[in-house]
């Protein structure tokens, strides 16, 4: 694997990069699609592009269109209505930016992608080997959550995580994820004395902030999406910049704003991250002491001997939480089960296969 960006004097020089805008940066206060944003972003682009870098836009921005085209009073709520609004909106959006790298010559493609998309190795391949085609063609990718296919479970609903899988597929020197705050405070920007912070060297010092994923009027997550994307980018070996939209060209110029997250890690299993970090959970297993401690001493499934209750309603691949005999999260996985069954042969050894397979697993504990 490539050595992480150190700093970010070498930013302005390097050749390929994630920038991800988020829905607050995109909407007007009245829910439609803020066209301003769309003219300052693809301008500043377009003059990386010019200096030869080459990166993934993820975009939001598909529902704010929907509600525009829609002529709806405001956007919507519950899952089916963000769906339509995200349906109609998408080709919208694309339309804008086509428009805008059209006027410089540059050309783009559209990337709908679900989580699974990036994390199931048949799935990832294909999305790697078509987003190389494209930087080969010299296009500009434009990815989006497929919200439309995007069942509850696999579903992001935030673009900040995707952003961190793309860029972990495409390779990426960096990512910068852009928003309505000019950085991660060290509480909620609105409440008096909060501070700003301006370097993550080790993601234990984020333990002393307050991070919530009450996020702004549109955008889904808060600033909590944020920090797991960059907790994964840079357990990919991938530095994360955090700053408000209006702050792009400088953060492309090298310039200290924002918030700068060093790369710690040199993972390249976006899989195990993805369970530890992203997935949001179906269902929960209990454990006896003896399965956890079999769990912990490294590289062995889970049975369904070892388990004391299932929780919850799960199919085969779904995400799970695995909890120790004190209420203590062990463990995430994949279910090798559905929690019928699950249920069913709890307590029992000899049933078959492992509850939750090993490869399917990551330890929080170590
Ligand atoms: N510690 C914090 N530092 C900065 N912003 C925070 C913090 N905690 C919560 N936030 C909120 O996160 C919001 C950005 O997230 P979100 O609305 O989801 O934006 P986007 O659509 O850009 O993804 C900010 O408007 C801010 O109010
Ligand atoms: N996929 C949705 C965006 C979801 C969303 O709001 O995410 P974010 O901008 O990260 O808060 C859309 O295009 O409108």
């Amino acid at each position: 694997m490539k050595r992480a960006l150190a700093n970010r004097a070498l930013v302005s020089r390097a050749p390929r990069f994630v920038v991800k805008i988020g829905s607050s940066s995109l909407t007007n206060p009245n829910g439609t699609l803020n066209r301003d944003r769309l003219d300052s972003l693809s301008e500043t682009l377009a003059n990386a592009y010019d200096r030869n870098q080459r990166f993934a836009l993820v975009s939001s921005g598909a529902v704010a269109a929907g509600v525009g085209h829609l002529g709806i009073a405001s956007r919507p709520s519950d899952m089916s209505g963000l769906q339509a609004a995200a349906m109609v909106g998408q080709p919208h959006l694309m339309k804008e930016y086509a428009e805008r790298f059209a006027r410089r010559s540059i050309g783009i493609g559209q990337v709908l992608l679900t989580a699974d998309d990036v994390i199931r190795r048949s799935h990832y391949r294909n999305a790697r080997l078509a987003l190389e085609k494209l930087f080969q063609l010299g296009i500009i990718p434009i990815v989006n959550e497929n919200d439309a296919v995007a069942t509850s479970e696999l579903r992001l609903g935030d673009n900040d995580r995707l952003a961190a899988l793309i860029a972990h597929l495409i390779n990426a020197d960096f990512l910068l994820l852009l928003t309505d705050v000019d950085g991660l405070y060290s509480g909620p920007p609105s409440e008096p004395g909060s501070r700003p912070i301006r370097f993550v060297g080790d993601m234990s010092e984020l333990q002393n902030y307050s991070i919530t994923g009450r996020g702004s009027a549109f955008g889904t997550g808060g600033m909590s999406t944020k920090v797991t994307a960059a907790r994964m980018a840079t357990a990919f070996g991938i530095p994360t910049i955090v700053t408000s939209a209006d702050n792009l060209g400088a953060a492309l110029e090298g310039e200290a704003v924002g918030t700068w997250f060093a790369a710690t890690g040199n993972k390249s299993n976006a899989r195990a991250l993805w369970i530890a970090h992203a997935a949001q959970t179906s269902g929960q297993v209990r454990l006896d002491s003896g399965a956890v401690a079999a769990l912990e001493s490294g590289g062995n499934s889970l049975l369904a001997v070892g388990i004391t209750d299932v929780v919850g309603t799960f199919d085969p691949g779904d995400p799970i939480d695995i909890i120790g005999p004190g209420g203590d999260l062990v463990a995430k996985g994949l279910a090798g089960w559905d929690s019928e069954s699950l249920r069913e042969a709890a307590g029992r050894s000899g049933v078959g296969r492992a509850a939750v397979h090993v490869d399917d697993m990551v330890l929080l504990r170590h």
